[in-house]
């Protein structure tokens, strides 16, 4: 399991002694990468050397289109939203992190399990061109709902959009996950690297992701929690329960994997939010 990042002296020396020089933080960033550091680790070593907050970092670093809109994180103890009563029983402010128990009901769940199985395919990442690919860190089989396409779809994104104060249209489709034993989902981030070749593609409509929700759809019998390695944290895989999580682009404290699957299967729905709204993009 990857830990947090460890910034040597002499990086921390490097990096104050190069911006003393004159050289700006793209010029520092640019370094870095030809250097061999993760372009998406280096904006949070850099902020955290210079003491700057990551939002201003990323305007010396030019992102050209405004920042869109972010979601508001539900406030404990409970929150009550179409007829449902959500209980969060666990909540971090870095990375911004909800437990939200009750978020779907057990009939939501196996509904959705039932229609989503006979469409399952090995699942797939965006990678850097945007297109979606087989991904040997991600061993599970899933498959997306588009917006609203069932009643049942609708209402779960109707109360995502409720609870976290993001339009419907700012949601990627639903994609539901299943593992089976020692199918897992390898440490990562959700949100979009600013600096892969890609980017602009992946982010022409709706911008960069600003928050997940992962729902558990069944209890798996042994594993298969969210880890989230920065801050020491897995969340129980538990029916109706959902973890929600906010990051800003290079945020890292936002690192998280779905652990392997000891014994049982895991089923998960996905929602992915983005800071403006977003539609599927055509076939090509
Ligand atoms: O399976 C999990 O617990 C995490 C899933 C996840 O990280 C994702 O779908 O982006
Ligand atoms: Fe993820």
């Amino acid at each position: 399991m990857q830990s947090r990042i460890t910034i040597s002296p002499e990086l921390r020396e490097w990096i104050l002694a190069t911006t003393r020089a004159g050289h700006g933080v793209p010029e520092v960033l640019r370094l870095m990468k030809e250097n061999g550091y993760d372009p998406r680790q280096s904006r949070g070593i850099v902020a955290e050397v210079m003491k700057l907050p990551l939002a201003a970092l990323h305007a010396t670093t030019g992102n050209p289109a405004p920042r869109g809109l972010r979601t508001r994180p539900p406030q404990a103890p409970e929150v009550s939203i179409d007829g449902h009563t959500i209980r969060i029983p666990v909540s971090v402010e870095a990375p911004m992190l909800r437990v939200l128990d009750g978020v779907l009901t057990e009939q939501e769940c196996a509904e959705l399990i039932g229609l989503a199985r006979p469409r399952l395919q090995r699942a797939l990442t965006v990678d850097s061109d945007g297109r979606h690919q087989v991904d040997q860190r991600r061993t599970s089989e899933g498959m997306f709902f588009t917006l609203n396409e069932l009643p049942l779809v609708g209402r779960i994104e109707q109360r995502l959009a409720g609870l976290l104060g993001v339009p419907v249209n700012h949601g990627e489709g639903t994609q539901i996950l299943h593992y089976l034993p020692g199918q897992e989902y390898e440490p990562h981030f959700d949100w979009f690297d600013p600096d892969q070749p890609g980017y602009g593609a992946i982010t022409a409509v709706g911008g960069q992701r600003i928050a997940s929700v992962v729902m558990y759809l069944n209890t798996p019998e042994l594993g298969g929690g969210t880890a989230f390695p920065e801050i020491g944290l897995t969340v129980t895989a538990r029916r109706g329960t959902a973890v929600y999580f906010a990051y800003e682009s290079g945020d890292y404290s936002s690192l998280h994997a779905g652990l392997p699957v000891l014994r049982g299967e895991k089923w998960i729905a996905t929602k992915w939010l983005r800071e403006r709204p977003y539609r599927m993009p055509k076939k090509a």
